[in-house]
């Protein structure tokens, strides 16, 4: 190696270096970087220097790629749609047939409609337990719990979530309040007891 190139290389080197100092290098700047364009080596680099290969990024916790842990990347809060559940309920659906060594729904299934039912209810428990104690992280795990079992509950009365859409878009519109005052007056409960008694 001549002097000049030795030069040149050690320009490189403490250039790159105040560059990483101040700069935190994203993943995508992780790739071979050019040597820097000064003066010195711009003036050699035509005839020395241009078939050397560029310096190697220096690797860092967020560049080297062997550090790296996998994460699994979660889809965030309103990248997902409510198609999700149709989805689900094809794969239940696909599970009655299933070998419940394997599957979850298949088991369930197999045991037939009372335990499909009371898996329901535990669920719905658990979920209304959260939700009353102000539990936002578990409410949510909580109600994804009750939406599958409510899936396999449909799937075991041979009942499709297009019923259930339908009868929600039936309602559209039509208050809660307003819809009760309309039942026919021997809808109506009446109290067993009073406190009178
Ligand atoms: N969304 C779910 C889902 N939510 C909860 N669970 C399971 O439901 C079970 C509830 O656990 P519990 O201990 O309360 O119930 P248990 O194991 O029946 O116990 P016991 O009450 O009988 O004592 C757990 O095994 C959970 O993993 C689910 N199992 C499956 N799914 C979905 O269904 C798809 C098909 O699953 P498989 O049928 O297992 O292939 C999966 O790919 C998922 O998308």
């Amino acid at each position: 190696m001549t002097k000049a190139s030795k030069n040149i290389l050690s320009v490189a080197k403490t250039q790159r270096k105040k560059e990483e100092k101040n700069k935190k290098p994203s993943l995508v700047e992780a790739a071979p970087i050019a040597k820097p364009h000064t003066a010195s080596s711009k003036k050699v680099s035509t005839k020395k220097t241009s078939t050397k290969p560029a310096l190697p990024p220096k690797a860092t916790k967020k560049n080297n790629p062997k550090k790296r842990p996998n994460k699994i990347i979660l889809p965030k809060a309103g990248t997902v749609s409510a198609d999700i559940l149709d989805t689900l309920f094809d794969v239940v659906t696909s599970r009655r047939t299933a070998d419940p060594a394997i599957s979850h729904s298949a088991r369930l299934l197999a045991k037939g409609r009372n335990k499909v039912a009371q898996k329901f209810g535990e669920e719905a428990v658990e979920c209304l337990i959260e939700a009353a104690s102000g539990n936002t992280k578990e409410l949510i795990s909580e109600s994804a719990d009750v939406l599958y079992h409510l899936i396999v509950v449909w799937v075991d009365a041979g009942l499709h979530p297009s019923e259930v859409w339908a009868e929600l878009a039936r309602r559209k519109g039509i208050s809660g309040i307003e819809e009760k005052a309309s039942r026919p007056a021997e809808n109506l409960v009446v109290p067993l007891t009073t406190k009178q008694e």
